[in-house]
């Protein structure tokens, strides 16, 4: 299982640096941010049908004549390759882009998602002394695992904390991400309208901080934070990712991105296994005022633009 999820995450991972470098290459200068908040929206579709949709699809085989005996990791094995299609989906659209991207190249008679040169060793140097690089990874990673480790312990925190039943925390859960899918491209579309990413970053960590000391100091109904967190987290993924683009030279936006992404999920490892901890050893308060702390760091590392 641990071989399985090594390889996933390198296949995800290394197929989001690919989007973000398209997605710029393509778009800079553009509605750049509306095609990233166009992206989350996708993504965050997907991460609500899985949220929703992998039990009763367990269940359905689990309760199927043909499964009726069959031991629970065999039904989990057959929901697991149904989920494998979706897989397969993307992979006819990254084949789908490779024609687009080879097509785009024969009538521009250019390198169409790059700019033909390719990193140096001198230009690796710079980009890892750069400081703007490091800031926007300390932002990304400060800010992230205060969102997607708090969304995967969501549902038994709205059990315990406001004693909802099993299907409506199910619900409050997934409202984040079912807000950040609907608005994000309309979120990006207003980014690139005012072109302010700073001002946005700062807006969404300061309101994400507001919902965390909601949800750590009151007992007011958690819908109201969790609907603001989703939109929120929508106004920084959408002006955050693309703040890369305005300083990394095309030549250099995959490795930037490279290093972005290593950088949020070392945090996101790490702080996944101290949210756990935290909830086991001291409960939901003290870990929801950790996360009250964490976005301070990107909050004070910005100025505007
Ligand atoms: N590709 C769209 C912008 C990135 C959004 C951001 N992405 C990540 O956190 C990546 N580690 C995984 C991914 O890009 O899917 C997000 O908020 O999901």
């Amino acid at each position: 299982m641990c071989i399985g999820r090594f390889v996933f995450g390198i296949g995800g991972e290394s197929l989001a640096v690919a989007q973000n470098t398209y997605a710029v290459s393509w778009f800079k200068g553009k509605e750049l941010n509306m095609v990233f908040g166009l992206q989350l929206s996708l993504a965050r579709i997907g991460s609500t049908v899985n949220m929703n949709a992998m039990q009763p699809i367990y269940d359905s085989i689990a309760k199927s004549s043909a499964f009726a005996d069959a031991p629970s990791y065999q039904v989990l094995g057959v929901s697991l390759y149904i989920a494998m299609f979706t897989c397969l989906f993307s992979l006819a659209c990254a084949l789908g882009l490779a024609f687009f991207d080879w097509r785009a190249k024969r009538i521009l008679k250019t390198s169409a998602a790059t700019t033909g040169e390719t990193i140096t060793l001198k230009d690796m140097k710079t980009l890892l002394l750069s400081g703007k690089l490091w800031l926007i990874c300390g932002i990304c990673v400060a800010y992230y695992v205060t969102v997607f480790p708090f969304v995967g312990i969501g549902l038994v925190f709205y059990e315990m904390k406001y004693q909802m039943p099993h299907a409506t925390a199910g619900i409050a859960n997934s409202l984040v991400y079912i807000l950040s899918a609907a608005c994000s491209p309309v979120i990006g579309f207003l980014i690139d309208k005012s072109g302010k990413n700073i001002f946005w970053v700062m807006a969404g960590t300061l309101l994400t901080l507001g919902c965390h000391a909601l949800f750590a100091f009151t007992f007011a109904t958690p819908f109201l934070p969790t609907i603001i967190m989703g939109v929120a987290y929508s106004v920084l993924a959408a002006s955050l990712w693309p703040l890369v683009s305005y300083f990394v030279p095309e030549n250099q936006l995959g490795t930037a991105y490279g290093i972005m992404q290593s950088v949020q999920n070392a945090g996101l490892a790490a702080i996944s296994q101290l949210s756990g901890s935290l909830v086991d050893n001291n409960g939901y308060l003290i870990l929801i005022t950790f996360y009250l702390v964490s976005p301070l760091t990107p909050v004070s590392s910005q100025h505007p633009q």
